[in-house]
């Protein structure tokens, strides 16, 4: 209750200021209304409210001459803000405004002018980040992924063409899963690969790894034991954005991988009980890695909510999901403590519905890449010889390849 009610008095508050500057100011001070074909716009005391392209948005005088585009206070060779923000009086008003067809001019006390194209002011809006689309997923169980049929990259086009390249990264961001097959099986071949999507993220496991069942660290990894679905490095404060796994041999039964899109189960949580995605997106949660061998020590803490969600839309960006790893709850009371485990309860009965669980056998050649901040892995207990190789990749290299092919990432 109590987090509820405070996420309700923060609505209250905003709304309350809103209504403060709208009603009990508005009647002394003089508003300019201003109409063109496709525009119009009114000072208002606390804010410009911008009517543009049927949409009504509202900027802050500060941000306003904060955003100013102008050779002075913007260099657009780097994309880099030269105004001193600190600087701006923080009751700033525009003294002189205008529209034409594209552009909104405003002139500043110090006789400094700015002009916004008002495209770009839609663009850039609360208004319409709010109304705009949200980075386009599939989200998926074991059914929907099979039936789509999504294509392997190549190894061969993977490696020398662009275009595969980018039909991979593609069908990465809407699966938050994607496939290379007829890789050469070797550590080398999986490191080369991975360079071709971004840089590799060094951890205490090292650069690339290639791991058997030789209990050679301090993690149920590195035993033939099953593992059920989870997040990797969740007790990292950035968890690893993305995993690699390429098995190069297994003479054995057994240890095939499961996937869960994670997204799908969240959506499911938020779908059917709001206030369950509340509490997993609002109470933070502690995640531990304790290693404590001769060769290695090691102590990690993570904290963050299980659900990481942008507050103007509500989108999940990350889940942080492992049971093993969870350390104690310590950060909230009794009662959210209470609540919470309902919440979590829900998330993992979506999450292992057995609908949800897509299974897959690794095989020497298949080199599979896993967005871990959206799907989760786990794998199945095996006997024999097997070992895996692959590493952790840095999220905003992997974005930054994807958009620079073009893609909205
Ligand atoms: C992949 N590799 C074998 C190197 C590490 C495994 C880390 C396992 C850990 N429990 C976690 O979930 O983060
Ligand atoms: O052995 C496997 O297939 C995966 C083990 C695992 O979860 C990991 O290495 O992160
Ligand atoms: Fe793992």
């Amino acid at each position: 209750m109590a987090l509820i009610r405070m996420l309700a008095r923060y609505v209250h508050l905003n709304q309350g200021l809103k209504c403060l500057g709208a009603s009990s100011q508005s009647k002394r001070l003089q508003h300019t209304a201003t109409h063109s074909s496709s525009c119009n716009y009114q000072l208002l005391p606390d804010c410009l409210e911008l009517n543009y392209g049927g949409l009504v948005m509202h900027f802050d005088y500060v941000w306003l001459r904060d955003h100013c585009r102008s050779a002075s206070c913007y260099n657009s060779k780097t994309n880099q803000r030269n105004l001193d923000t600190a600087s701006i009086d923080l009751n700033i008003r525009p003294l002189k405004s205008r529209v034409d067809e594209n552009n909104l001019f405003l002139t500043w006390p110090d006789g400094h002018m700015t002009r916004y194209n008002l495209t770009w002011l839609a663009q850039n809006s609360y208004e319409g980040q709010k109304r705009s689309a949200m980075q386009p997923r599939i989200l998926w169980n074991a059914d929907i992924y099979s039936s789509a049929k999504v294509p392997s990259a190549s190894w061969d086009k993977f490696m020398s063409c662009d275009e595969e390249l980018k039909n991979f990264l593609s069908n990465f961001l809407l699966y938050g899963i994607a496939f290379v097959e007829g890789a050469p099986p070797t550590l080398e071949a999986t490191e080369t690969a991975t360079q071709r999507v971004s840089l590799i993220r060094e951890t205490m496991y090292g650069r690339m790894w290639n791991f058997t069942s030789d209990f050679s660290r301090g993690d149920t990894a590195y035993t033939k034991l099953a593992l059920d679905r989870h997040t990797d490095t969740s007790y990292f404060q950035e968890p690893c954005g993305i995993q690699v796994f390429h098995c190069l041999r297994h003479e054995g039964t057994g240890g095939r991988t499961l996937l869960v899109d994670g997204f799908h189960a969240a959506d499911a949580v938020l779908q059917r009980t709001p206030e369950n995605f509340e509490l997993l997106s609002h109470v933070p949660i502690k995640h531990e890695y304790v290693e404590n061998l001769s060769e290695h020590r090691n102590h990690m803490i993570g904290i963050g909510p299980v659900l990481n969600v942008y507050p103007w839309n509500n989108e999940v960006y990350m889940i942080r999901y492992n049971n093993y790893d969870r350390s104690v709850i310590n950060t909230v009371p009794h009662d959210v403590v209470r609540r919470w485990y309902t919440a979590h309860r829900q998330l993992s009965a979506e999450l292992r519905r057995p609908d949800n669980e897509l299974w897959v056998k690794l095989k020497p050649g298949k080199v599979l890449f896993i967005d871990n901040w959206r799907v989760l892995h786990g794998r199945e207990s095996f006997t024999g010889l097997r070992q895996l190789c692959g590493c952790y990749l840095t999220r905003d290299d992997v974005l930054n390849t994807a958009r620079s092919l073009g893609l909205q990432a």
